[in-house]
């Protein structure tokens, strides 16, 4: 991705949401290659919201390596995997049922510790711990992708604003039974797995975002939770939005290269 800025944000705003969807989806087979090329796999974060149908460009593409990914969620609603709740149903529905990725590589909550928040957060956390080696102070997964939203209110994952979480600096997984957006209980990836990846993407569409996204790109020092996303070097940050969410945003647009 040598074209883009080094350790910045790069804001892509496109016309439509097809135009979006097809240049995600272009990104993400690029960061995919890139990874396998270098280490034989493809860790990657999903969230669920309005993300999972930005995906669909994935579907039927022959570059995409599926036996190749790994896939954790970055937040997860704490529900049974087919409540309507559940960011893995919604995942599901709008991609992996569509693509002959194999269910082994899909890293869901362990659902016999749904009653009991730690040992489930715990638990999602040595699946991590396995994937990228031991957790020590100084060390955090570097995942290869972590695709984001952001809701009315400028949260991320399950991060919301003024919650305790955001100041979380050594847990890889958190907890949380107070979401103000239900459901009350989620689980969720924190700041310093957030920002140790190489690269983090946001993904944001539709005129319902337009206040919330000037916000975050224009004032990050109001601290919203998205606002808070800024990886470690080299990680990189980036945007993919549509003229309908950037139209109030001052934040400079990159062109987007494929
Ligand atoms: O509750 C959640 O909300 C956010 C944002 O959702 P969106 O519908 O506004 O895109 C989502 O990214 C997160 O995964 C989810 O749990």
């Amino acid at each position: 991705m040598a074209h883009h800025s080094p350790n910045a944000t790069n804001l892509f705003s496109f016309p439509n949401t097809d135009e979006l969807v097809d240049s995600l989806a272009f990104f993400i087979a690029k960061a995919q290659k890139e990874s396998i090329d270098k280490k034989g796999r493809f860790t990657v974060a999903l969230s669920g919201g309005s993300l999972p149908k930005m995906l669909r460009g994935l579907i039927g593409n022959p570059s995409i390596k599926w036996d190749k990914w790994q896939v954790y969620y970055a937040d997860e609603r704490v529900v049974p995997l087919d409540d309507a709740d559940s960011n893995h149903l919604s995942c599901t529905n709008n991609l992996f049922s569509k693509v002959p990725i194999p269910t082994e590589n899909i890293h869901v909550l362990d659902v016999s510790l749904l009653d009991d928040l730690e040992e489930l957060s715990d638990a999602y956390e040595k699946e991590l711990i396995k994937e990228f080696a031991q957790k020590d102070a100084a060390r955090f997964p570097v995942f290869d992708l972590i695709l984001l939203g952001m809701g009315p209110d400028g949260h991320t994952a399950s991060l919301f604003p003024g919650h305790e979480l955001l100041a979380e600096e050594d847990r890889w997984i958190a907890y949380l039974d107070d979401s103000p957006k239900p459901p009350l209980k989620r689980i969720t990836f924190t700041y310093p797995v957030i920002n140790h990846a190489a690269r983090v993407v946001f993904v944001a569409a539709g005129k319902e975002k337009v206040e919330i996204l000037s916000q975050v790109l224009d004032t990050p020092e109001a601290g919203l939770p998205a606002s808070r996303v800024k990886p470690v070097f080299p990680g990189q940050l980036y945007w993919f939005v549509d003229d309908a969410a950037s139209v109030g945003v001052q934040f400079p647009r990159s062109a987007f290269k494929p």
